[in-house]
């Protein structure tokens, strides 16, 4: 291995921390990592502010809102309102909401925290060496894009996110199928769409374009929301059902053949997963094609074999989010990596929550413990590979036990934590509680048609709650309550001294403890 003043010389700049991907996940390791003097570099190829900014979290809960409010409205009779949304001004908010893609507030901000932000394509080219071509690099005199090199001293963190995937179908890249990309970014809206996959894009954007005035097909090879409560997805594809689409469930797409027209023909066959027990397969023919069938972390273009790993693959973390199975000559305790690209969870707020861990963990190796108002300030962290202390501020504990997930379907799907099924997987000794949440007084208020399922899943050994799922309006709401039960192993019997407000759908908290028999 290099040693440190050959990394410096190799460099056309040194830094103390280089971060690669300047998304959600990797702003909050530069802003952390920077907090006990260190210099911070972050490295970003397109926009800061990442996929979830951009093209997926903000504009599309954007473009979901208006229908979700409009719904809701509709149930609560004095309060109704007309049919039909006003297509325009959702399309101009989605705009507003994404700052028309450009990221200057997101750059003030990384300027204003003191971190150096370097624009363009950066990739592992040795031990804690980066090298980065700007989009509109020249050329060298091999004709090659002329690349800046940055060398880290102490720790190099990446935060590439994920790149959708687009599965082998015969036919399907000659009709410009569209990713959540597009779908998100969407000008003119398609008179029909086909979506296929049946995860958690393909059901927000059911919904989304639904709401938009498109005749929505979804092609699903199991149910929908595979990953929730089977019951979670089963209310998902009965309200869209409700709503006109088209949802087959347990069918695959063999071919797709483009129409004259510009759309597309989609022929299917029956999958072997669970789904509808005779699924419609008659072709399906679309203006356009939405492909939602997952995401994976982005490291094909990363560098990463030159320290050992293999492109395309998630980074292996630990807790503390270094990442494993480095090449020996490589060195170890420098590389680490938060959010999507570790494959461990694909939110943006367990992302974030990994890039503080990381952050901090960066900031008290490596920094001046003694800076005032340090976080990290007068904490040890752990040495490099011994597990950190669970539930440590150098540990990322809840990734495997407690993350929380929202769903922005109608109705809304929040979970935590286990699902029944996980729970007995894992050995638990479970014991579930579920509950209608149309019977607590505080659903009958919100809305005379209110139709909601809520579900704990108990271990029943220790009395405490390992996960919950809600099903209903605004469920996203009523999440973080679980969250803290879970996360604090709070017993059955002091939760019910958490006396819920009345009259609000919240009440199923007193409920689910009657129900358990306190
Ligand atoms: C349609 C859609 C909707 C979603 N909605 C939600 C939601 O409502 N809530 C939620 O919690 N999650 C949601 N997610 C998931 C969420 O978007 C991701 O979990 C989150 O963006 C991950 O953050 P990240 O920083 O790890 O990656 P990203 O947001 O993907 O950011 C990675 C950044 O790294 C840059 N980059 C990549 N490679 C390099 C390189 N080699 N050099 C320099 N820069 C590089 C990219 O340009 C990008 O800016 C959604 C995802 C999709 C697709
Ligand atoms: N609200 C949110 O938190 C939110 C919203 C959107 C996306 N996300 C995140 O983004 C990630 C990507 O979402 P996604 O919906 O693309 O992935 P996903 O993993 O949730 O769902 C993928 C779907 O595609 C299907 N599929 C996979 N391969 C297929 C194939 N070859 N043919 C047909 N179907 C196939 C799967 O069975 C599954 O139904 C998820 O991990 C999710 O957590 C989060």
């Amino acid at each position: 291995m290099t040693n440190d003043t050959e990394q410096e010389t190799a460099a056309d700049e040194t830094f103390d921390v280089i971060v690669i991907g300047g998304g959600p996940v990797g702003e909050n390791v530069a802003d952390r990592a920077g907090r006990t003097g260190l210099s911070v570099a972050l490295v970003e190829a397109e926009l800061v502010g990442g996929e979830c900014s951009y093209w997926a979290c903000i504009p599309s809960k954007t473009l979901l809102r208006p229908g979700a409010v409009r719904a809701e409205a509709r149930g609560v009779p004095g309060a109704d309102v007309a049919d039909g949304l006003d297509v325009p001004a959702i399309l101009a908010r989605r705009d507003t909401m994404v700052a028309d893609w450009d990221d200057a507030g997101q750059v003030s901000w990384v300027e204003g925290a003191g971190i150096t932000l370097v624009r363009g394509l950066g990739r592992i080219v040795g031990p804690r060496l980066v090298e980065v071509v700007p989009e509109d690099a020249d050329a060298d005199p091999d004709g090659l894009p002329r690349a800046r090199r940055l060398a880290a001293r102490h720790a190099v963190v990446v935060a590439t996110g994920s790149v959708p995937v687009l599965p082998d179908v015969p036919g399907l890249a000659d009709v410009n199928p569209w990713t959540s990309r597009e779908a998100t970014s969407v000008e003119e809206v398609p008179e029909s769409i086909a979506i296929v996959g049946g995860g958690v894009v393909a059901a927000e954007m059911a919904f989304a374009f639904t709401d938009l005035g498109s005749r929505v097909t979804v092609l699903s090879r199991g149910g929908m929301l595979g990953r929730t409560e089977p019951w979670a997805g089963e209310a998902v594809t009965a309200s869209l059902r409700d709503l006109g689409v088209d949802v087959r469930l347990g069918v695959t797409t063999e071919s797709v053949e483009p129409l004259p027209d510009g759309g597309a023909r989609l022929t299917l066959a029956a999958a072997r997963s669970r789904g509808d027990d005779a699924p419609d397969l008659s072709p399906v023919s679309a203006a356009r094609v939405l492909v939602a069938t997952g995401r994976v972390p982005r490291t094909h273009d990363l560098g990463v074999d030159a320290v050992g790993l293999a492109p395309g693959r998630a980074l292996t973390v630990d807790d503390t989010m270094l990442v494993q199975g480095l090449a020996e000559d490589a060195g170890t305790g420098w590389l680490y990596a938060a959010g999507d690209v570790t494959g461990r969870v694909a939110t943006t707020h367990q992302g974030k929550y990994q890039g503080r861990v990381v952050g901090d963990v960066v900031a008290a190796r490596f920094g001046d413990a003694g800076t005032e108002g340090a976080p990290t300030a007068g904490e040890e962290p752990p040495a490099v590979g011994a597990a950190p202390e669970p539930w440590s501020r150098f540990a990322a504990t809840a990734d495997a036990v407690a993350s929380p997930q929202v769903v922005f379907t109608r109705p809304e799907v929040a979970a935590v934590g286990h699902t029944e099924a996980s729970a007995r997987d894992a050995g638990i000794d479970v014991r579930v509680v579920r509950y209608d949440l149309a019977n607590v007084a505080g659903a009958s208020v919100r809305a005379a048609d209110y139709a909601g399922s809520a579900q704990l899943v108990v271990d029943a050994a220790r009395e405490v709650v390992v996960g919950a799922t809600f099903v209903g309006p605004d469920a996203a709401e009523m999440l973080h309550a679980a969250t803290v039960a879970v996360v604090g192993e709070v017993p059955l019997r002091r939760l019910w001294h958490a006396v819920p407000s009345y009259p609000t759908v919240s009440e199923v908290w007193l409920r689910f403890l009657e129900e358990y028999g306190l």
